[in-house]
């Protein structure tokens, strides 16, 4: 990296960050940052504050206090529709596909940083409008490619396993060329299968388009052998963060069954640094 770039600010960066529902603390003072082109996970038992967290980052849920920024500007009373001018798209946990819509249309709804058509040409159905819807088709069936779907472009969703609906879900997130990806439980309901190439798909995505991910897993396994880094929350507050391979010699209890998770004594063996609050 350049000693310009170097002075680059992180893509997302959430300070000191508080979210109280009623007398409810779900997320307590927690900081983090996603750098570029890195892939960020949360995990943490249920309740945890893991959805909070994205919750936030999308504009969902106002902060009580502190602050969240992405490339350095706050995000401070930012609605949830300005986020993708900003370069950040988001997944959800319930895939939210349109039944009644194609899956190339599905992924064209993603689109919404690109140039729309307008209402009177649309309606008029003048050759501009025919020439943008398609150019955003072409651009949908090329994202789709990338995930491998290709030739279910003109299927309803309701077709398709689970897994690929997923793949769907995230070619409407990529086809708004974001360069933050929050991604909330990836993983869910994906077979060991799926679950490793939705791995390969991530890294090979980060790689050709320096794509920055965060994102949500309760597969605390997915989480460490996809993410560079690996951030655990309990309770709303951050209590471990570092590269997978330090933070899993941590003593905390990912999966709440009690049992100290990882186990072992909390360390740094290869030099990585690792936080315990
Ligand atoms: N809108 C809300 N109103 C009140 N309490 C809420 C709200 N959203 C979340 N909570 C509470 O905040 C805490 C954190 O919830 P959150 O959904 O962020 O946890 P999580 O780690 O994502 O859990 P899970 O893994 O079960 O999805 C929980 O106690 C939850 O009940």
């Amino acid at each position: 990296m350049t000693a310009a770039g170097s002075t680059l600010p992180p893509l997302l960066e959430l300070r000191d960050v508080r979210v109280a529902f009623g007398g409810l603390t779900a997320l307590d003072g927690v900081s983090l940052s996603v750098p570029r082109g890195r892939v960020v996970g949360v995990i943490g038992p249920a309740g945890a504050g893991k959805t909070t967290m994205l919750d936030v980052v999308c504009g969902r849920v106002r902060p009580t206090s502190g602050e969240v920024l992405v490339r350095g500007i706050s995000l401070h009373g930012h609605r949830p529709q300005q986020l993708a001018s900003l370069g950040v798209a988001r997944t959800l946990q319930r895939l939210g596909l349109f039944s009644h819509l194609t899956v190339a249309e599905n992924v064209m709804a993603g689109a919404v940083r690109m140039p729309r058509a307008g209402f009177l040409p649309t309606l008029l159905a003048l050759p501009r409008a025919d020439r943008r819807e398609r150019a955003l088709r072409a651009r949908a069936l090329a994202v789709l490619d990338r995930v491998g779907l290709a030739d279910t472009a003109d299927l309803l969703p309701g077709r398709l396993s689970h897994g690929d609906q997923k793949r769907v879900v995230l070619a409407r997130a990529l086809i708004a060329e974001p360069s933050l990806l929050l991604l909330d439980e990836p993983a869910a309901g994906l077979s060991a299968a799926e679950m490793s190439e939705l791995s390969a798909q991530l890294a090979t995505l980060r790689a050709a388009d320096a794509l920055s991910v965060m994102l949500v897993e309760h597969r605390v396994d997915f989480a460490m052998g996809l993410c560079d880094d690996v951030v655990v929350l309990d309770s709303g507050r951050l209590i471990a963060q570092g590269p997978p391979a330090v933070v899993a010699l941590g003593a905390f209890d990912a999966d709440g069954d009690g049992d100290g998770g990882g186990g072992g004594e909390a360390g740094d063996a290869d030099g990585d640094e690792v936080a315990h609050v």
